[in-house]
């Protein structure tokens, strides 16, 4: 079931879009995510209904939010996409509600692996896609932080983008906004926004949380929106929070502190080409150069 899944739901190239839009209400909800994986989903699907009456147009969950982020819960939350609960309520609350949901992640079971999964709904309820987290969380900074999402998870290897009323939208996980290329991939599918479910730490948030996607959102010229699951310190792993908006100019226009909440906030299309033709680094990379470098490791 888990592979063809991802097959039959990118149309994206293929289907030429009745009305493209110019603009968004985006919501970023920053969960408060605890042990009880019910009454998670169960939250998760009343910010999606109270960020549709609040006017929103899209609604993105945090990373790991049906379950606390920790390579010892994975496979007791996992389940099956898109047959799984959490699938199931995500796809209702979307239809019930007429909203695209971004799905923040979950543990997928697949076979006898496990992946860090994101999935993405319409208003009607149909899966538009499913991306499976591409670089995993493996870092050893002493007396920090130490995790290795590898010991339990497996990668995936899919650049994921889908359409949304005429408007490309790319998807990636946490560790993946670390990767320029990764979004270089999406921007060139046509990406106008990034929507990165994550959660930082205590130690790398404050560092590099907002330089990330400030740096995504000035390379490829486009909107970047992190979210964050918000902060528990009594969790096991402690999240930064601050869901975070960043516009194609890489100013922050929005975001939170670490408490539960939810970012409302209008994104302009017409920035991401205001951006892209006043300073045309797009059709100025010089990649006669860059191919055999990028073929190199470091
Ligand atoms: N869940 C993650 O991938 C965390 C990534 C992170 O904290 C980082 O610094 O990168």
């Amino acid at each position: 079931m888990c592979a063809s899944a991802i097959d039959a739901v990118h149309p994206r190239f293929t289907k030429k879009p009745a009305q493209i839009r110019k603009g968004f209400k985006i919501a970023l909800v920053q969960l408060s995510v605890g042990a009880d994986k019910a009454q998670n989903v169960a939250a998760a699907v009343s910010e999606i209904h109270r960020a549709k009456q609040q006017g929103a147009h899209i609604v993105a969950l945090p990373e790991c939010f049906n379950s606390p982020y920790g390579t010892k819960f994975f496979a007791e939350y996992a389940e099956e996409v898109p047959s799984g609960a959490t699938c199931r309520a995500l796809s209702r609350a979307a239809a019930e509600a007429g909203v695209c949901v971004v799905g923040g992640t979950v543990p997928e079971r697949c076979g006898g692996a496990l992946y860090n999964t994101c999935t993405v709904w319409d208003g009607s309820g149909k899966l538009l896609a499913q991306h499976r987290k591409m670089h995993l969380f493996d870092i050893d900074i002493p007396n920090k932080i130490t995790f290795k999402e590898s010991e339990v998870l497996s990668a995936g290897d899919q650049i994921t983008s889908f359409e949304y009323q005429g408007v490309m939208i790319g998807v990636g996980i946490c560790y993946d906004l670390r990767f320029s290329e990764m979004a270089h991939l999406m921007a060139k599918q046509g990406c106008s926004i990034l929507i990165y479910p994550a959660a930082f730490n205590m130690t790398t948030g404050p560092k590099h949380w907002e330089l990330l996607a400030k740096a995504r959102a000035n390379d490829e010229q486009l909107w970047v929106a992190l979210v964050s699951p918000a902060r528990d310190t009594e969790a096991g792993y402690v999240a930064w929070g601050h869901s975070t908006l960043v516009d194609p100019w890489a100013n922050v226009v929005a975001k939170l502190d670490e408490k539960p909440g939810t970012l409302f906030a209008d994104i302009d299309l017409t920035v991401v080409e205001e951006v892209r033709s006043q300073i045309p680094v797009r059709v100025q990379r010089r990649t006669d150069v860059y191919d055999t470098v990028l073929k190199t490791k470091c």
